[in-house]
């Protein structure tokens, strides 16, 4: 921490130790004064093994000066006798509550109270602070949340009444909160009741369901705001300027796990809290020029389509439904025809086989245009004009697929750890299209293990995967069959069909759905344009370890290049 650059320095107690506090603009930090030294010099020099600490002024939760009594001191509940005998010595102290990161990706907000004899420098203290936290302008200062007091396992008022709500009041957030009274109430509300110029973003408590729901309302209301018609493929829509904000309480979590790393409701609060910003892809999806849906996370048809129908008719399972409906998708081994065809990102250096992971600050997403005025954007526009008039562009494949997926990001969730597409990138503007070709049901099981181990899942000769900006799809209507009943002979698995096309299980339907972000779509013939950066959530992406040691000490030798302390 540089001299000149030194807002505030002082000599305070925390608990029995002396230690010496100093604020500069980007950090708030603190050492132990080694007591030998500090009696034998009498100079307030201060030991080189002493302890420090650091917390970046944008990790500041709050700043606030100690009532006498405080129940919820730290200190205070650890040692009342040691707290007494110091507020007669130094009756004024002033608690900072900070961001402090603990394992794997989880926040939790620490207290730090320093006391001292003048109240007149703890008022300075408590004041300074304030005024660099007021220099934050990226965050909130009110927010419309809502609750889906049904998802998950029906805690979300819980959560966000036992742990969230105090941590905004702590840092001085104003909310307007609702319970919603039935499916759609959030979305419904916030594309036309919502006031929203009163708010700098809106949360969403609840699961991946309630985020979408978020999602609808806020992209719709933007666009009806700019006269723009979701029902034209290929317009451009104006980015939201409301952050989403995603409390987890849901069964899966996956768009919170993606961007944030952990679900856990207080890190994502401290997010918020924080106003960290996470731009995010958003893919529009069209059913001959009709507006349909929009998705963050996974497109999938075939397999993970069949999956989601069939889990749907066993609600009553619960979450393990999704297990055995996983299951009883696989043996069926069904597989469908169609033609995709898509625009690649060809101007992206990134490839979905790069094994660069998006993360915290990631180097690809940041060099994407936010907006589509952007040079890359352009190119690819052109690309795709010159393929209308049948010279490029574009390309087609006919073929049998077991699973077409389109992932726009990595789909990572405790359970598939690195997730479908591992290097697909949250904000690069393009999603990662996996088609698993006509296999036998061993290699499909081989292609699938792989989603949970460190073997490169793309590595098999019935899969490929294209980075692309757009895609269609048309499926080729006649009766579905499995893979047993080819008129080819079939792959000897190891498997013994469990149904057949002469056995009367068998398929009504030439064709999947799709499922978008886990919702089932009325059509199997569309179009998907990714939006570049259209929202933005409460998020910084998961950060790498070296990253958060970082955060917490930036470099404690020059923190503590001290001169004699002012007071
Ligand atoms: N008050 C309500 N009553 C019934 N359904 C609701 C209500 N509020 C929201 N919903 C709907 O409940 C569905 C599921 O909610 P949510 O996503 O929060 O939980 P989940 O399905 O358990 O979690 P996940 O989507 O992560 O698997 C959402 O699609 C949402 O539209």
């Amino acid at each position: 921490m540089e001299k000149q650059g030194r807002l505030l320095s002082s000599k305070l107690h925390q608990g029995r130790r002396q230690v010496e506090v100093v604020l500069n603009r980007c950090a708030l930090a603190w050492k132990e004064i080694e007591k030998s030294k500090r009696r034998s010099s009498g100079t307030g020099s201060v030991s080189e093994t002493a302890l420090s600490h650091a917390v970046q002024v944008g990790e500041i939760v709050a700043v606030c000066k100690t009532k006498d009594d405080d129940p919820d001191s730290t200190e205070t509940r650890r040692s009342r006798k040691t707290a007494k005998q110091l507020s007669k010595l130094y009756p004024h102290s002033f608690t900072v509550s900070y961001v402090r990161r603990t394992s794997q990706h989880q926040w939790r907000c620490s207290d730090v109270t320093f006391h001292c004899a003048n109240q007149g420098l703890c008022e300075q203290w408590v004041q300074l602070i304030n005024e660099q936290l007021s220099l934050l302008s990226n965050r909130p200062k009110s927010l419309l949340v809502y609750i889906n007091p049904y998802g998950g396992t029906q805690s979300g008022k819980r959560i966000y009444e036992q742990k969230v709500a105090p941590l905004f009041r702590r840092a001085c957030i104003s909310t307007d909160v609702i319970v919603t009274e039935r499916a759609n109430h959030a979305r419904d509300h916030l594309k036309t009741e919502a006031n929203l110029d009163k708010y700098d973003g809106v949360v969403c408590v609840g699961g991946d369901g309630m985020f979408s729901e978020v999602l609808h309302g806020l992209v719709t209301r933007t666009q009806t705001n700019n006269g723009v018609d979701l029902n034209q493929p290929d317009t451009e829509l104006v980015p939201c300027s409301l952050r989403i904000g995603i409390i987890p309480a849901g069964s899966t979590d996956c768009i919170c796990f993606a961007t944030v790393g952990t679900n856990d409701p207080v890190t994502s609060a401290l997010h918020i809290i924080v106003g960290d910003s996470q731009p995010m892809d958003v893919c529009s999806v069209h059913h001959n020029d009709v507006f349909l849906r929009f998705s963050v996370s996974l497109l999938g048809y075939g397999f993970y389509g069949d999956v989601l129908t069939d889990s749907e008719r066993k609600r009553w399972l619960g979450p393990a439904r999704y297990d055995l409906s996983g299951v009883k998708t696989f043996l069926s081994h069904n597989y469908y025809e169609g033609t995709i065809s898509f625009l690649p990102a060809e101007n992206n250096t990134a490839t979905p086989r790069d094994k660069l992971q998006c993360r915290s600050g990631c180097c690809v997403c940041l060099h994407q245009p936010s907006s589509k005025d952007g040079e890359q954007w352009e190119m690819s526009e052109e690309k795709e004009k010159s393929d209308k008039d049948g010279s490029g562009g574009w390309s087609a494949i006919r073929g049998k697929f077991i699973a077409i997926n389109a992932a726009s990001m990595s789909c990572a969730c405790p359970r598939s750890p690195k997730g479908l597409s591992p290097s697909a990138h949250l904000a690069d503007g393009t999603t990662d299209l996996i088609l698993v070709r006509k296999c036998s049901r061993l290699d499909f099981f081989r292609h699938l293990l792989r989603h949970t181990n460190k073997d490169d899942q793309f590595d098999h000769s019935f899969v490929e995967v294209h980075r692309v900006r757009k895609f269609r799809f048309q499926p080729r209507h006649r009766e579905l069959l499995s893979l047993e009943d080819l008129s080819e002979s079939p792959k000897k698995t190891g498997f013994s069909p469990i149904c057949s096309a002469r056995t009367t299980c068998n398929y009504s339907t030439a064709h999947s759905s799709w499922t978008c972000d886990g919702e089932l779509l009325p059509h199997t013939a569309i179009q998907v344009s990714v939006q570049c950066q259209l929202i933005r959530l409460f998020a910084r992406g998961i950060e790498e370890q070296q990253q958060q040691e970082q955060c917490v000490f930036e470099d404690p030798c020059t923190l503590w290049a001290l001169e004699p302390s002012t007071h």
